[in-house]
């Protein structure tokens, strides 16, 4: 008779026999032990199952609605690594990439070994309400876009999963992002409506601008330089300080002055894309919620007229009051509500919208945005959303001065210096000239190429021109005393 301890020997056996023959089974023999295991009741299967789930989500839900980066990272991994076995995919174009990215359709699953453990990919439409016998899950919530990818793996395998597995998807996709936009260099995106739904397209863009062309006072010129700088090095800070990573600029000054110049020089400074965000044809804040969700790390978010807009609430409001009585002052009509109060109509932009965005969404979607708001009438803008700490730095570009017209000499002449430089400095002093004006009139004209004497006396006779027809320049009186509002605030 054999001894109790032989016994348990042979159980012991036994049962490391039937392991091996277990991780020997061909891999649909595991598929089928999976789909039995998970049809029976919740309870015996989760005494008997030998699997966990990570859930991942598209969308979180706290501390605020956010795109999650380790679905984009999933993504881009299983794109490159797995989706060879899979017999249904799906393609889209991502932001970060220059063509089409093929994944997992939705419920197709596929296999990967990784340092010989199974990994059970799934990307399922519904985070389900039914989870099953989820045991880990990371980012649970599912909001406006309830995709979510599942994995699953041996019990055993859960540290292996955490802690290599999961961190080196990440690793990869970062790699993966930064060799993607090495590639396809810089580019400019802008927001149109496909089906109902707000999307980026974007252009390769290499815009010529730099702030060495940028005729203005060279101090305030430096000042912004520094700033970008601070900026673009200060993902420490910030997180040290509990900050987003990001910054608000308003540009303002007349049209002509070189606000787009600027955003262009900054672009160029920093190597970050631009989205070129147009309100106009946004319907709702929903859909300017998924744009903002869409943008990228390392990019600048432009906004330009916005006080294109803040008129057309006042127009809007009049059209209200004198049931088209009056006239509205030449703006566009945009679909567009700036009051306070209308945050929750979910049929329109609105103030209290595009604000939480700026201010809260913000903060939740990562790092490295400067976002910058344009005006030709900083006067006339909601004093909500120009306020200190939303808009870090207010820059005005203002006509054209001696300092910044030396700047343009240089560039489009090649002078340093010249006899006419003195007339040229005082005309500048009493008239109002933009640097789009003066760089106008340095250029060649027609065939024939004008030399640097002929160009300045040319503008000479324009700024003598100007100066006598702008002796009394109309004055927009509500714009001037806002104006002055905004300087003494
Ligand atoms: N400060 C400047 N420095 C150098 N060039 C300038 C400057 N301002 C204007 N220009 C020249 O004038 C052109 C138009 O300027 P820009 O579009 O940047 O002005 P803006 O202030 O954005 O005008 P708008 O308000 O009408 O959009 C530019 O392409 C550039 O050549």
């Amino acid at each position: 008779m054999a001894s109790s301890v032989e016994k348990w020997v042979g159980l012991g056996s036994a049962m490391a026999g039937l392991g091996l023959l277990w991780s020997r089974m061909p891999e649909h023999v595991h598929e089928e032990a999976r789909h039995i295991i998970s049809s029976l009741t919740p309870m015996v299967s989760a005494y008997f199952n030998p699997y966990e789930q990570i859930t991942v989500s598209e969308y979180s839900e706290e501390p605020q609605f956010r795109r999650n980066k380790l679905f984009d990272a999933i993504s881009a991994y299983l794109s490159c690594e797995c989706v060879g076995d899979a017999r249904k995919l799906r393609a889209e174009l991502g932001n970060d990439s220059n063509g089409p990215l093929v994944g997992l359709d939705e419920n197709q699953e596929v296999v990967h070994s990784f340092r010989g453990a199974r990994m059970w990919w799934r990307l399922c439409s519904k985070a389900s309400k039914n989870r099953g016998p989820t045991i880990i899950s990371i980012l649970p919530g599912d909001a406006d876009e309830p995709r979510c990818y599942k994995l699953v793996f041996h019990k055993r395998h859960r540290k292996l999963v955490v802690e290599d597995y999961l961190p080196g998807i990440v690793e990869r996709w970062r790699e993966l992002t930064a060799r993607n936009r090495q590639r396809r260099g810089r580019r400019l995106f802008t927001n149109h409506s496909v089906c109902g739904k707000g999307v980026w397209s974007s252009v390769p863009y290499n815009p010529p601008a730099t702030f060495g062309m940028l005729a203005m006072d060279p101090g305030k010129k430096r000042e912004i330089m520094d700033d970008l700088t601070a900026f673009r090095e200060g993902k420490e800070y910030h997180s040290k300080v509990g900050k987003a990573w990001k910054r608000g600029y308003l540009l303002h000054g007349p049209p002509g002055t070189g606000k787009s110049t600027m955003i262009a020089a900054m672009a160029n400074f920093l190597d970050y894309d631009v989205f070129d965000l147009d309100l106009t044809s946004i319907k709702n804040n929903a859909e300017l919620r998924k744009l903002f969700l869409d943008t990228t790390d390392k990019s600048i978010i432009v906004i330009e007229d916005i006080d294109a807009i803040e008129v057309d609430l006042a127009t809007k409001r009049k059209g209200k009051k004198a049931a088209n009585g009056d006239q509205n002052d030449g703006h566009h009509q945009l679909p567009i509500d700036l009051s306070d109060n209308s945050g929750d109509d979910k049929s329109k932009v609105t103030l209290s919208g595009l604000l939480s965005f700026v201010d809260g969404l913000w903060s939740a979607c990562g790092g490295e945005r400067i976002f910058v708001f344009t005006t030709n009438h900083v006067g006339r803008l909601d004093p909500a959303l120009i306020r200190r700490g939303r808009m870090d730095k207010h820059i005005e570009m203002s006509y054209c001065h001696f300092e910044a017209f030396k700047v343009l000499a240089s560039n489009y002449l090649g002078v340093a210096d010249h006899p006419l430089f003195v007339e040229i400095g005082r005309l500048l002093d009493a008239t109002q000239m933009t640097p789009a004006d003066v760089a106008h009139n340095l250029m060649p004209r027609g065939k024939r190429k004008r030399n640097a004497d002929e160009c300045l006396a040319a503008l000479v006779e324009k700024m003598k021109k100007a100066k006598m027809e702008s002796a009394s320049p109309p004055v927009d009186p509500v714009d001037e005393a806002n104006e002055e509002r905004f300087h003494s605030d």
